[in-house]
């Protein structure tokens, strides 16, 4: 015979889990695009050519509560850090490993250029990719996803709850790379 493990009374205040392992969560999701060239010389083929994509990346925020105006953040300020750091680091320009020689040249010619794997600025845009070396679309995700807690981390008065969950980035339609925890079920 089917038995409760709790009386109908208290269920609702026993603590509210999924699978009776994850703690439910709230998340939003924001989303961003960009046009970015790239290569990955050490792929070889036809990814060693320069060549762009229009970029997509979308990123989850968590909280296990909401805060007291029921928002897990509010979706403006979380989007404008993380546009306002990808148009100003990313948005037109062309994303190297460190050591190609393409990086002078370009730089040279005014194109904005990011480098990956370049361990020489302790601070700045380039350390959060310092020990990426390469400007695949699963470092790139890596990237997008510190951005993003470093906006989250700095916003005022961000409630110490709140998470960056999921960072998705898209380079086509067919290929995509994701990174940190994956979203509850
Ligand atoms: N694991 C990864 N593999 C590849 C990456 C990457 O970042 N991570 N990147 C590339 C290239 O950037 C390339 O632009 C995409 O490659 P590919 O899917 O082979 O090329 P297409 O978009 O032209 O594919 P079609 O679906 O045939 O049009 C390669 N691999």
């Amino acid at each position: 015979m089917f038995r409760r493990t709790a009386p109908a009374e208290q269920a609702d205040r026993l603590p509210l889990t999924v699978h009776n392992e994850h703690p439910v969560q709230h998340s939003i999701a924001i989303e961003h695009a960009f046009d970015t060239a790239h290569r990955l010389p050490e792929l070889g083929g036809k990814c060693a050519s320069l060549h762009g994509h229009s970029w997509r990346v979308r990123v989850v925020v968590s909280a296990i509560s909401l805060s007291s105006d029921f928002t897990v953040v509010e979706f403006g300020a979380v989007k404008a850090g993380v546009r306002q750091w990808i148009d100003t680091h990313l948005d037109h320009g062309t994303m190297l490993g460190h050591r190609d020689p393409l990086t002078a040249p370009l730089a040279a010619a005014g194109c904005k250029v990011f480098r990956f794997g370049s361990d020489q600025p302790s601070t700045g845009p380039e350390s959060l990719a310092g020990d990426l070396a390469w400007p695949t679309v699963e470092a790139v995700a890596v990237l997008l996803r510190r951005v993003s807690h470093n906006v989250l981390r700095d916003l005022p008065g961000a409630p110490p709850h709140v998470r960056i969950g999921q960072v998705v980035v898209r380079e086509t339609r067919t290929n995509s790379a994701a990174y940190g925890p994956e979203e509850p079920a």
